[in-house]
């Protein structure tokens, strides 16, 4: 059904907005949920008009449509305001428009606001939006929020309490776009669905789970946040610890937000925190330097445009969680992230035990592995006999993959997040309980590392990482589970 709302968003003439949300707003546009009755504002502060910025957003959306009248009719339910947002005066202007706009787009007064900015911002708006009254309380009221949520604990709870002196935890959207990726929204249904899957659940049956999210792309022009930032705070913080409390999670009362973040919440608590110590054994870092892959020269990530000379940051975390709780005590979860690896992939490998067969050799781990991107899908290692004479056992894989971005049968991740925020469905959405306890268990792995000087390991563009993320799981008798680490190995690396 056709929603009502005005969307107001702040950062309107940034990257993520070109890139994701028009395209996003879009894509709801083409399939009804927004038609008549829908406003947008965008503001920053360079001096666009309305007509400049409908021109931004129609190319932003060009790959999108054939349609010149289709993509017409949506960007002239666009408005651009011009203004810095720490001026009061800004939002004085803000509060007329958008009265103006509610009342010829009869949005019932539902407003979304999005902060597509720095953080450091967030606090700032949301309380001139009190304060100038541009919240005027008529319909729902929401503001979808972007990462990062802080950069430590405190700094995530400082910024949580500006926040929550304006808008209770029910109206903040905390985006996390991996829970709008409809293969991690299917963890819940392979775990859940599947009563094979589900009685297999546990540490009697599972050896070790591996979560990749390996980047075939460099730093590109997000240097300047990023060289503040690092993999451990850029991926692993927010994106790899809400996939691993999915998977990790026990099963909700009801399907619902309130029943899944509550078991998302137990199982973050569960993980071992650790102290300084482990936490070295327990994570490596790398930063990627030059190198000559496929033909191609990558320049290393000190050479990076907005990135020091010196820089310390690591540009590739792998690293290994324990669980202390029944179901998952002595399971490691592993887990890596990088960039200028050697392809895209983000991918999770449930691996199982593989007790001692008295019937046959060469028996191998059964693995599910849960495809995430750039192809959607599942696949599952079993035994089979070698086809012939003899009596051979061969790892044979059913597979379910299909390319999503051919296909264009899933939503962008971006356009699920908006419809679950115009629905008040949070499930999809970070909680403050999770970032909380997240930035828990980072800060102690962050506080290691920076009091050690010793030299940050490299590793080239275009490999898997730097060779410490391959001793991490050999130490366990383990091994990252993936055909590109292979080819690593198979180059003498190791
Ligand atoms: N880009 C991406 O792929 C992703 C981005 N994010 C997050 O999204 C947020 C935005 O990122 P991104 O779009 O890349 O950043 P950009 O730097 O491209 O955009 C920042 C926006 O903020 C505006 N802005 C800056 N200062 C002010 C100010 N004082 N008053 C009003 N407007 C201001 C800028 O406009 P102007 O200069 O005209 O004022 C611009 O529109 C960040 O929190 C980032 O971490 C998260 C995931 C991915
Ligand atoms: O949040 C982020 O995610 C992207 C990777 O997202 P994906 O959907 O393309 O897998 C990452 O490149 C970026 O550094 C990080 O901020």
């Amino acid at each position: 059904m056709e929603k009502q709302v005005l969307f107001t968003i702040f950062g309107a003439t940034g990257d993520l907005a070109s890139r994701k949300l028009y395209p996003s707003l879009f894509r709801l546009f083409k399939r009804g949920e927004l038609a008549e009755n829908f406003a947008v504002i965008g503001t920053a502060r360079r001096p666009w008009t309305d007509d400049y910025y409908r021109e931004i957003v129609l190319a932003s959306i060009s790959s999108l449509s054939n349609d010149k009248r289709q993509a017409e009719l949506f960007t002239n339910h666009f408005y651009y305001q011009s203004h810095d947002v720490s001026d009061s005066g800004h939002y004085a202007t803000l509060k007329v428009l958008g009265e103006k706009l509610a009342s010829q787009y009869q949005t019932r007064g539902n407003q979304i606001f999005f902060l597509a900015m720095a953080p450091r911002f967030f606090g700032n708006i949301a309380q001139h939006l009190k304060s100038e009254k541009v919240l005027t309380g008529k319909g729902f009221e929401r503001i979808v929020i972007e990462k990062p949520f802080g950069e430590s604990l405190s700094t995530a709870t400082e910024l949580n309490d500006s926040l929550r002196q304006v808008f209770d935890e029910s109206q903040i959207f905390r985006i996390d776009h991996y829970l709008g990726k409809e293969m991690i929204q299917s963890v819940s249904a392979v775990r859940f669905a599947n009563p094979i899957f589900e009685a297999l659940w546990s540490n009697q049956y599972i050896d070790n789970i591996q979560i990749t999210f390996a980047e075939a792309i460099g730093v590109e022009d997000r240097g300047g946040y990023y060289d503040g930032s690092g993999a451990l705070k850029d991926m692993i913080q927010n994106h790899v610890l809400q996939v691993l409390s999915l998977l990790a999670m026990e099963k909700p009362v009801k399907f619902d937000g309130d029943s899944i973040l509550a078991e998302k919440v137990k199982a973050l608590q569960a993980i071992r925190k650790y102290s300084h110590e482990e936490a070295k054994e327990s994570f490596i870092r790398g930063q990627y330097v030059s190198a000559k892959f496929d033909g191609q020269d990558f320049i290393g990530y000190r050479s990076e445009p907005k990135v020091a000379e010196d820089s310390r940051t690591e540009t590739f975390v792998a690293g290994k969680f324990l669980i202390d709780n029944e179901r998952w005590a002595g399971v490691p979860f592993y887990v890596r992230s990088g960039k200028r690896l050697t392809e895209k992939g983000t991918r999770i490998n449930v691996v199982f035990k593989n007790e001692s067969n008295p019937l046959f050799e060469n028996v191998q781990q059964n693995v599910l592995t849960i495809y995430i991107q750039p192809t959607e899908g599942f696949s599952l290692t079993v035994n089979g006999k070698q086809a012939g004479s003899g009596f051979e056992i061969d790892p044979l894989r059913l597979a379910f993959r299909h390319d999503a971005e051919y296909f264009g049968n899933s939503p962008e991740a971006y356009e699920t997040l908006f419809l679950d925020a115009l629905n008040g469905n949070s499930m999809n959405f970070s909680h403050w309980e999770e970032a909380k306890r997240a930035w828990e268990l980072i800060d102690v792995v962050r506080e290691a590392w920076d009091s050690d000087s010793s030299e940050l390991p490299e590793y080239p563009a275009g490999s898997m990482g730097p060779i410490a993320s391959f001793k991490l799981l050999e130490k366990d008798g383990r091994s990252w589970n993936w055909k590109p680490d292979e080819w690593y190995r198979k180059r003498g690396k190791l």
